[in-house]
């Protein structure tokens, strides 16, 4: 299938358990829960986005014809003389309308675990070496098993005692970023402190001011 990709960069892993961890990131454009037009975001399921999944027009963006070809633009990115450790994270928008069987297997040839930043809305294809839940509230929680669900909050009504149940091996919480973003940073700490299973998720690159 044709893949349609907002940008390709290769950073450090800013949230959650592998935060520090050199990646190569996808962000596929598209989001089942915002179409990403600024006049839409009141009325769409997620409000808080902090991401523009738009388009193919962002650095390394574009339409990608084939797994192939968008394995290799990807590995690409990877210091050709260090092929270890490579990871690549695929993220949107939401990857998991698009990532398939194909690219997983591509990608896996070129050397990389494959992480996703996914809803949890949408099933999750087998091969996935990593994964990472957010779940949205007013959308329903399908994927209810993975490596790490990390919780932005707030978000009223959050069952938060119900996702401590699920099946995952690591919890974080981490603050909505906007115009609120010290006073729910006051309110993650606490909640962590209060509830110790969770742990904090600062989204670092944001600090280190990069992608
Ligand atoms: C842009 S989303 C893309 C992946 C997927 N659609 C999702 O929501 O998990 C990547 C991560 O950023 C988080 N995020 C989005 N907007 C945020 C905000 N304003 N403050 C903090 N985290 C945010 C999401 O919850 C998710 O964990
Ligand atoms: N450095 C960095 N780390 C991230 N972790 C999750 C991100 C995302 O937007 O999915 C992200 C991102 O955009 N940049
Ligand atoms: S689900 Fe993820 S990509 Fe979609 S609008 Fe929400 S935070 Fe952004
Ligand atoms: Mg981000």
């Amino acid at each position: 299938m044709t893949y349609s990709v907002k940008e390709i960069f290769y950073t450090l892993q800013g949230e959650g358990h592998h935060a520090g961890r050199p990646a190569v990131f996808c962000r596929f454009a598209g989001c089942n829960l915002w179409s990403g037009v600024e006049e839409g975001r009141a009325s769409a399921v997620c409000q808080f986005c902090d991401t523009d999944f738009v388009g193919t027009d962002g650095e390394g963006g574009g339409k990608f014809a084939d797994a192939a070809s968008l394995a290799a633009r990807v590995n690409a990115l990877w210091p050709v003389d260090y092929p270890a450790q490579k990871y690549v994270v695929c993220t949107g928008g939401e990857p998991l309308l698009q990532l398939d069987a194909p690219l997983i297997d591509a990608l896996h040839a070129a050397g990389f675990a494959v992480a996703i930043e996914t809803n949890g809305t949408l099933p999750v294809p087998g091969g996935v070496d990593w994964v990472c839940v957010s779940p949205k509230m007013g959308a329903e929680l399908v994927v209810r098993r993975g490596n790490e669900i990390k919780v932005v909050i707030p978000q009223p009504g959050q069952p938060l005692d119900d996702y401590a149940a699920l099946d995952f091996e690591h919890h974080f919480v981490q603050a909505m970023d906007g115009p609120l973003q010290a006073t729910n940073l006051r309110l993650a700490i606490g909640f962590c402190k209060a509830h110790p299973l969770w742990n904090l998720s600062v989204q670092t690159h944001k600090l280190l001011q990069i992608p």
